[in-house]
């Protein structure tokens, strides 16, 4: 299993800057380099990292997306005098050039290329290259908004001709519209490109009418470009994360890509000028998390905007922390999209849903989207760049983000005699058993004289206690009688006040009653409707297919389980593979992977001790290794579609991070 995270970064990228006075670049320092790899050398990082040389991307490497003549005046800056500078500047927009943006530029570009190079060779799993001049704006003969070339533009065109790399996804996370990363692929299927982006009805610079959601690709390439226009600033970490659960994830699963590439853009981040938005550091911990189980964790992200140089040092942190595998921070208080973000969703879903299988059932566009796309039409004419009124200068403060320690054990396991400990795991037994523990579970106990089920459960809650005190950080148990297990851990869960999230896949109905105190909160996926109701916290995922069904269980999964779990923040995620239950290993190892976003990675998996062939790949992926691709997938069945909706509309006014459609309330 391929290991290691790549840094690219030399200071040579910091040798230039601008030489004159213009209020639309003076952002853009050389210190943005430097802030954040000092960040990364104090928070012991670099260490961690593989350093991986930068060089300089060929005339070749250029023309996989520029044109010639671009190239060619490009290459006549370094000789230009200071007038010329200004003077060939002139032609382009929101972009200033200097004797040595030229090396710079191919040295960034370059970065990326050695990234896709070391992550598809398999020297490292994954990386992040910190560089400038950036690039998502340049277009094939045009430098743009700081950028001279199209540096992830460059490297997914590479990754294709060079690594027979066959479909890249692109996610561009930066405040602004990659409208050059847009060009270069919006007929493109192999490339899907993802932005999201302060537009404020085109209000916002670049103010592109093709920066809209309505702009989806053109040609083969339809479907395979998606944009979603934040049309208000003081986005938080939960309008971000509901793009990712309704709109990003579902589309990426189903396109199965070989690469990421990300247009790691800090501005959209807490405190930046350019981006007004209000979501914290952390949040991209979050947001790499939850690429890293696509692309069996081949994750290339390369440094874009960002210039509040505090909030830029501490989003780079939170990022490779998290390309490293250490535990993502408790994603708190997340209280659902704002009014705006949702009709964004709602109208990025209703645009993207004749090419997704996974949006087949997305709503149409809101009636009074329809309405007001005429007004804005009128709206053109009179259209004036916003004024750029003197930004609020009183300091913005936010929290410093949370430590992330990793626990000394990182997979714990309690397995039969017999059953060899993963390689990385550590066997676990429970070194004082609890003499009342019989007493404690007589209720769930049938025969209280089973020894060696009580020394198990004795492990089993011991092992909780190791969780809640960050000395294990997930584990694996094997148990003869599942139900018994899970019903000891709600118990033990609930005594030491602690909230459950409870994931299980089964096929039958499951003899357990919730308490009704929100402790525990279960999702129980089978094949058959479970006609009582157990509460608002037991919650019956139905599919026809029983869970043999992949795409079912992954839209279940991205579309409901991960908005609910993170909205609900447990502090131990307990994932139950009941007997009879026809999960494939692949979409078992996904659920773990993917739920570890949770709980600080306290995850603890439950399975029959008869299931020895899945401990090896459970406990890779317990690990921190991606999970296995799914392959592309296909469209889930309809009528459990139909079931998700139903079950979406009666839990979306408790769990409003489930909402995908905004009400029509104009
Ligand atoms: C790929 O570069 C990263 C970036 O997207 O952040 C570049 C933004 C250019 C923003 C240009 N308008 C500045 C107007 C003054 N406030
Ligand atoms: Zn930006």
């Amino acid at each position: 299993m391929q290991t290691g995270t790549a840094l690219i970064y030399d200071e040579e990228m910091t040798k230039y800057k601008l030489l004159w006075v213009d209020p639309a670049c003076k952002i853009e320092v050389p210190e943005r380099l430097t802030v954040s790899h000092e960040a990364l050398v104090k928070n012991g990082l670099v260490d961690r990292c593989v350093s991986v040389p930068v060089r300089e991307a060929t005339d070749a490497d250029i023309l996989l997306v520029h044109s010639e003549e671009y190239l060619e005046a490009v290459k006549k800056t370094p000789f230009m005098t200071l007038e010329d500078l200004m003077e060939f500047t002139q032609q382009y927009g929101d972009v200033y050039f200097h004797p040595n943006i030229y090396h710079c530029a191919k040295l960034a570009a370059g970065a990326a290329l050695q990234l896709v190079d070391n992550v598809m060779t398999g020297k490292v799993r994954n990386g992040m290259a910190l560089v400038r001049p950036p690039g998502h704006h340049s277009m094939r003969s045009a430098a743009n908004g700081f950028c001279v070339f199209n540096n992830v533009s460059i490297a997914a065109q590479y990754a294709k001709q060079k690594h027979g790399v066959e479909r890249v996804l692109i996610v561009d996370w930066d405040v602004h519209h990659g409208q050059g990363v847009q060009y270069c692929f919006e007929d493109d299927p192999s490339v899907l490109y993802f932005s999201w982006h302060r537009y404020e009805h085109q209000k916002f610079w670049p103010q592109l009418r093709e920066s809209d959601y309505d702009c989806v690709g053109k040609a083969k390439g339809a479907g395979f470009n998606i944009n979603v226009p934040w049309n208000k600033v003081g986005m938080q970490n939960t309008d971000y994360l509901s793009v990712f659960f309704h709109v990003l994830l579902p589309v990426a699963y189903e396109f199965c890509p070989d690469l990421v590439l990300v247009c790691a853009g800090f501005d959209a981040a807490i405190g930046d000028p350019e981006g007004e938005m209000c979501a914290t550091p952390d949040i991209f911990a979050h947001l790499t998390h939850l690429l890293m189980n696509l692309a069996d964790g081949k994750v290339c992200a390369v440094l874009e905007g960002g210039y509040n140089l505090t909030s830029l040092a501490q989003s780079v942190c939170q990022t490779f922390q998290t390309l490293l595998g250490d535990p993502t921070p408790l994603p708190v208080n997340l209280d659902g999209p704002c009014q705006s973000a949702l009709e964004s969703v709602h109208c990025v879903r209703s645009a993207q849903k004749p090419y997704w299988s996974c949006l087949k059932h997305a709503a149409d566009l809101p009636t009074f989207e329809l309405s007001t796309k005429r007004i804005k039409v009128v709206e053109e004419e009179e259209r004036t760049e916003k004024v750029e009124e003197e930004k609020n200068t009183e300091e913005i403060v936010w929290p410093d983000p949370p430590k992330r320690v990793s626990p000394c054990v990182r997979t714990a396991v309690v397995l039969p005699d017999g059953v060899d400990c993963p390689d990385g795991c550590k066997r676990f037994t429970d070194l004082h058993p609890d003499p009342l523990l019989g007493k404690k579970l007589e209720n769930i106990l049938k025969d209280s004289n089973d020894s060696d089920a009580l020394s198990t459960l004795s492990s089993l809650t011991a092992l909780i206690e190791k969780m809640e005190t960050n000395k294990i950080c997930n584990g694996l148990v094997l148990v003869r009688d599942v139900s018994m297990a899970m019903m000891c851990v709600v118990q033990h869960a609930a005594s030491l006040n602690k909230r459950a999230l409870i994931v299980c896949v089964a096929n039958e109905a499951i003899p357990i009653d919730l308490t009704d105190d929100g402790k525990t909160i279960m999702v129980h996926f089978s094949s058959k409707e479970s006609e009582e109701q157990k509460g608002k916290y037991y919650i019956p995922v139905c599919l026809k297919k029983g869970c043999s069904d992949t795409s079912g269980i992954m839209q279940a999964v991205l579309g409901l389980v991960l908005p609910l779990g993170y909205q609900y923040n447990p502090d131990l995620v307990l994932l139950v593979r009941m007997p009879d239950c026809r999960i494939s290993e692949s979409v078992w190892q996904q659920l773990i992977g993917i739920l570890q976003g949770l709980a600080q990675e306290h995850t603890l998996v439950l399975m029959q001790e008869n299931e020895k062939a899945s401990v090896t790949p459970s406990a890779s992926t317990l690990l921190g290794n991606p999970a296995p691709r799914l392959g592309p997938l296909q469209g889930p069945q309809s009528d459990d579609v139909e079931a998700l909706e139903r079950l979406r509309q009666k839990l979306q006014s408790d769990w409003t991070l489930l909402q995908t459609t905004a009400p029509d309330s104009r």
